[in-house]
This record gives structure tokens, sequence and C-alpha cells, in this order.
């Protein structure tokens, strides 16, 4: 038995014929902080969709919160779905809708919970997200950021057990970045929720995550701690952490210059 809230083992998948995950392992475990990394296309978002069971692993297990995604009934299923938040960049707010009727929403799809109920706990998860009093306003009125806080605000109003974020810095300025990021590890702190976190943005994985786990053309490249994925000795890591392109092109100047001087670079 472990002890974990996502186990994946030897998990590979596919698209049609095509495989695009590669024996991939994983173990997040209560309350951590697990980053996704990896160039673009190399599965994280592939990965993703099996964690959430959207996708069945083709050979391999994926055992959410001890359930095998692949063996549980529909209704299984459906329960598990109530335990996991997502917040992601598709998953935008209605813009018909108000910024509170937005966060309402899962409560009032999901449960029977009386109206002031649902009211107060729409509230307490603005306010969590620093959002106390803008729940009148639509989305159209709202910022870049606060847009991510509402959708944050959003996917936790269940009191998710796990929440999924895919990217949460695209599009954000610096410091804006950096609030979600403190927003991210309060959440964190107040709920204590497990996380997996999909993000390009190497600033923000270093400052949230408990663990990094870096994907290379669908295979795991390292899963490690902040430290150990910057010390890695895997040079395709050291590339990415320190965005050099994959084969550095040959500056013919520079080089005959260095040879004739004998400068070391
Ligand atoms: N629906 C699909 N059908 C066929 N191939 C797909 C599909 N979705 C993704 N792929 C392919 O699977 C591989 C992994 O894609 P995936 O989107 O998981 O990568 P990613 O790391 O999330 O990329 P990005 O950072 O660009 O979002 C890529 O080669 C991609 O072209």
């Amino acid at each position: 038995m472990s002890d974990s809230v996502i186990s994946v083992r030897q998990l590979n998948g596919f698209y049609g014929p095509r495989q695009v995950l590669f024996d991939v392992n994983l173990e997040v475990k209560p309350g951590e902080i697990m980053v996704i990394m990896g160039a673009s296309g190399s599965g994280k978002s592939t990965l993703l969709k099996h964690l959430l069971a959207l996708q069945m692993p083709s050979s391999g297990q994926v055992l959410i919160d001890g359930l095998d995604v692949d063996r549980a009934s529909a209704r299984d299923l459906k329960d598990l779905r109530r335990k996991m938040g997502v917040a992601f960049q598709g998953g935008a707010l209605l813009s018909s809708l108000t910024v509170g009727e937005n966060v309402r929403l899962p409560l009032e799809q999901n449960t029977k919970l009386d109206k002031n109920t649902i009211d107060i706990m729409m509230r307490l998860k603005l306010e969590l997200m620093n959002l106390a009093g803008f729940e009148n306003l639509m989305p159209a009125e709202l910022s870049g950021g606060m847009l991510k806080r509402a959708g944050l605000a959003r996917a936790v109003v269940m009191d998710p057990k796990i929440l999924f974020f895919d990217e949460p810095s695209a599009g954000l300025d610096p410091v804006t970045s950096v609030e979600l990021d403190e927003l991210i590890l309060k959440l964190r702190a107040a709920m204590n929720m497990t996380m997996v976190i999909v993000t390009h943005e190497l600033e923000s994985a270093f400052k949230i995550a408990d663990r990094i786990m870096v994907l290379f053309d669908g295979k795991v490249a390292q899963i490690g701690t902040v430290d150990e994925i910057k010390q890695s000795p895997d040079i395709r890591i050291q590339n990415l952490i320190n965005r050099r392109p994959r084969h550095e092109p040959v500056d013919a100047d520079a080089y005959l210059q260095r040879l004739l001087t004998g400068e070391k670079r």
C-alpha cells in the first residue's frame, strides 16, 4: 500500500498508433506540490489528461486517491472527479455570469447545499483568493491576474483533495505572476491540498514546487526537489533551466577568435 494521493506506474500513453508517454512513473504525496515541466510537446498535457481520468492508459496504471481509474465504474469516476479541482487555461469563467455566480456554479451543479451555505462558501473562497467584494463584477471587468484568481476560487470551491493547475503564470506580468505563486502557497497552507501544476515558468516552479518532474519526449528525465533539479547532471535539464537551445549553433567567428587567442569560454 502506498500513501500517495497519485500513483502512476509504468504508464504508456498513445494517440492512435503514436506513443507519446513511455513508462512514466510518478508518486505524489498528500499535501505535496508537484510541478511538471518539459519542452513543448514533451507530454505534460497528455499526462494531465491521464491524471484527470480523461484519457485511459494503454498499459500501466493510474491510481488517484487509491482508485485505479482504468478499472473504476462510471459512478466511482464521478465521485473521484468531485475530489479534483481543475484550473485550466481553457476553463475560463463564463462571461455571462458574475464572478460570484461562476464560483458558485460547481456547488450548485454538484451538491444539494442551500443557497445561504453556497453563498458563504463562495465568499470564503473569493476572500482566500484576495477577491472579497468582487462577486458582483462581470469577468470582463477583471484584470488577467484577477481572472486567474477567480478561476482558482471556482476550482477549489468544492474543497477538492487535489488541484490541477495548467500554466498559472501564462499571460501574466511578472509581478502578478509572483502574487499568484504566493496565493498558490497560501491555498496549500489553508487547505492542505495536493497540487499538480504544469508550468513553463522556472522562477514560479522553483518557488512553489516541493518536487519537480521533468519530461522529455514522453519520458521522465528526473523527478526531484528544486535543489536536485537545479543540480541535475542531465544536460537536457540544465539546458531547460538555463534556457539554452538543445544544440548550440556554432559561431564560426567566435570559435576562430578563441582558437587564435587561446581564450576559454
Ligand atoms: N489529440 C492529439 N492527437 C494526436 N497527437 C496529440 C494530441 N495531443 C497531443 N498530441 C501529441 O502528443 C505529444 C505530446 O503532446 P502534449 O500536448 O501532451 O505535450 P505538452 O508537453 O503538453 O506540450 P505543450 O507544452 O506545447 O502544451 C505531442 O507530440 C503532440 O503533438
